[in-house]
């Protein structure tokens, strides 16, 4: 009889999934964006600060116009809509992904324009200035929330991350600070993106943002541990997941934008591209 397919969740590996899980129950995204998306990391005064380098790369890889299609799935989205601002002129549907009902719920509130929302609108103006297209930030706010139509649930240890939901590969993927962070060890951290490659259809591009050498960080009442990852381990569960890379950037954290919150010594951005089936 062939050997019972073992899934993630059993054995060693799982235990190591289900702790980190239950880790997230008490993850708070208030705290979180307080935390990574308010001023000092939020300064735009400064193109050396972290968070206009991520829009930065983000923009110049869809200025290349080389990534454009129908639909975008965002993976493991947290509370933040930033890293979708400079994909919104290329694709006809975003889909935005989380773990956490809370986090889902943050983002559909942005959606719908609650009043108690996080005010994105400095990063939105950011990324219309470096855009250099005239577009008038209101503009592109409500352009997001026009594509932005499904909020879904994922997991991305699971080998359907979006279980039956999928209806057809994406065109393109987009995914930042997640993979390292809910991942117990580099075995699982590969396992995740492999996963995670499956909603990606051949040829489609990944835009993948994440922390260098990350131990630990802080969102609230929750402590979630990270595993610690190099260029080289990117790359390699990349290789490993049938990508090639057209661009690889790291962000060396400065001493000023290390506040205890986490202990990510960089960042790193990738442009990679599944490579069609041959
Ligand atoms: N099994 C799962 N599958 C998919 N998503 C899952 C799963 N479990 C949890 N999630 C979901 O994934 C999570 C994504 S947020 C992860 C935060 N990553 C670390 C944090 C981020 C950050 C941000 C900015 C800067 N900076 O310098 O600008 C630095 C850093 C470094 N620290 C969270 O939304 C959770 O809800």
């Amino acid at each position: 009889r062939p050997a019972p397919s073992r899934s993630p969740s059993s054995g060693a590996a799982g235990a190591g999934i289900a702790a980190v899980g239950e880790s997230y129950q008490k993850f708070n995204p208030r705290a979180y964006l307080q935390n990574n998306y308010m001023p000092p990391r939020a300064d735009f005064s400064s193109e050396d600060c972290v968070v206009p380098w991520k829009l930065r790369c983000l923009a110049d890889a869809f200025a290349t116009g080389d990534i454009y299609g129908r639909t975008l799935i965002d993976v493991g989205s947290g509370p933040t809509i930033y890293q979708l601002l400079s994909a919104c002129d290329h694709f006809e549907e975003i889909i935005a992904t989380d773990y956490l009902e809370v986090n889902r719920e943050v983002l559909r509130r942005w959606v719908q324009d609650e009043p108690d929302s996080f005010d994105w609108s400095p990063y939105i103006k950011y990324v219309c200035r470096i855009e250099g297209k005239g577009e008038q930030w209101k503009e592109k706010e409500q352009k997001l929330r026009g594509k932005l139509r499904q909020i879904l649930p994922i997991d991305v240890h699971q080998p359907e991350p979006l279980g039956s939901q999928l209806c057809q590969p994406a065109d393109a993927l987009v995914s930042t600070f997640c993979l390292e962070a809910v991942s117990p060890d580099r075995p699982s951290f590969e396992r995740a993106l492999h996963n995670v490659t499956t909603l990606l259809q051949p040829g489609g591009h990944f835009l993948l943002i994440g922390a260098l050498q990350e131990t630990f960080y802080l969102a609230g009442e929750a402590k979630l541990s990270v595993v610690p990852v190099s260029e080289a381990d990117v790359r390699e569960a990349l290789s490993k997941s049938g990508y090639h890379i057209h661009d690889f950037r790291t962000y060396l954290m400065p001493p000023s934008l290390k506040i205890g919150v986490d202990d990510v010594s960089g960042v790193f951005f990738v442009h990679a591209q599944k490579k069609a089936v041959v």
